[in-house]
């Protein structure tokens, strides 16, 4: 795993942000695998400020969310669809057609968890994946104790999860109590990772992949498998001091 330290969230976020465009530029037809909450909030800000100043286009760009609360409609505020278009693709040249996030409205969403594989593995795969970290660990909606083998699935959300996001909606009631997530698999099948952890909130989280222990308690643990993954961490999470304690140095 590569480590990037950057002092602050607005650094990170442009870090990302670096790494992602010139990935564009590079395969300007790659398959971006997106993830949602807060952390990549200000990368997506970087990505439409740099559309705008330098054109980096998009409009032959794939991309695939991770997840998708269960049960709210795509124009719902807190869907992850309408988080996507307000936060992202309303503001760059994306096609919404080469836009997929799961469906969460269906009313057999085992065949739309197979229908999202499906659509992943007959455009080639991802190249890129983004992810954030809950401070349990899950990755996507991927909680504690969830298969290492696991493909897009059905989640009962935790209640720790539930109350993490509950900042976003009107009332922690209100909070979905399933998703429809890739799976671990899934995210693993991915060519290569950024990983984004940012704030105080993840500095166990950090810590605990760091410690390179792999465990289907800590989803994020089988980061450390993956040939390719870059962790772009802030020092909130992870003072300088604990990283240079981790390399030994
Ligand atoms: O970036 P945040 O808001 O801390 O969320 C961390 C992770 O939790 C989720 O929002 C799911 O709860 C993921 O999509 C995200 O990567």
């Amino acid at each position: 795993m590569n480590i990037l330290q950057t002092k602050g969230y607005d650094e990170l976020s442009q870090k990302a942000a670096e790494f992602i465009i010139s990935k564009v530029r590079q395969n300007p037809e790659i398959k971006l695998g997106l993830a949602t909450g807060g952390t990549p909030q200000g990368l997506y800000d970087k990505l439409i400020h740099d559309h705008k100043q330098n054109f980096t286009s998009y409009q032959k760009v794939t991309t695939f969310n991770l997840d998708e609360y269960v049960g709210l409609e795509k124009d719902h505020p807190n869907s992850y669809h309408f988080f996507m278009k307000k936060t992202l693709f309303d503001h760059i040249d994306i096609e919404p057609s080469n836009t997929y996030i799961p469906n969460g409205e269906v009313e057999d969403l085992d065949a739309e968890c197979l229908r999202y594989e499906k659509n992943i593995e007959e455009l080639g795969g991802i190249d890129l994946q983004i992810l954030g970290i809950g401070s349990n660990g899950h990755i996507g909606f991927n909680e504690p104790g969830t298969s290492f083998q696991s493909m897009t699935h059905i989640v009962e959300l935790t209640q720790s999860t539930r109350e993490a996001n509950a900042r976003f909606f009107n009332k922690p009631e209100d909070v979905p109590t399933q998703a429809i997530t890739m799976g671990i698999k899934s995210i693993m099948n991915a060519k290569e990772i950024v990983l984004l952890v940012s704030g105080e909130s993840k500095k166990e989280a950090i810590k605990q992949l760091l410690s390179e222990k792999v465990t289907e308690q800590f989803p994020a643990s089988i980061l450390n498998t993956h040939p390719n993954v870059t962790v772009i961490v802030d020092e909130e999470a992870l003072p300088k001091l604990e990283l240079n304690a981790e390399k030994g140095a």
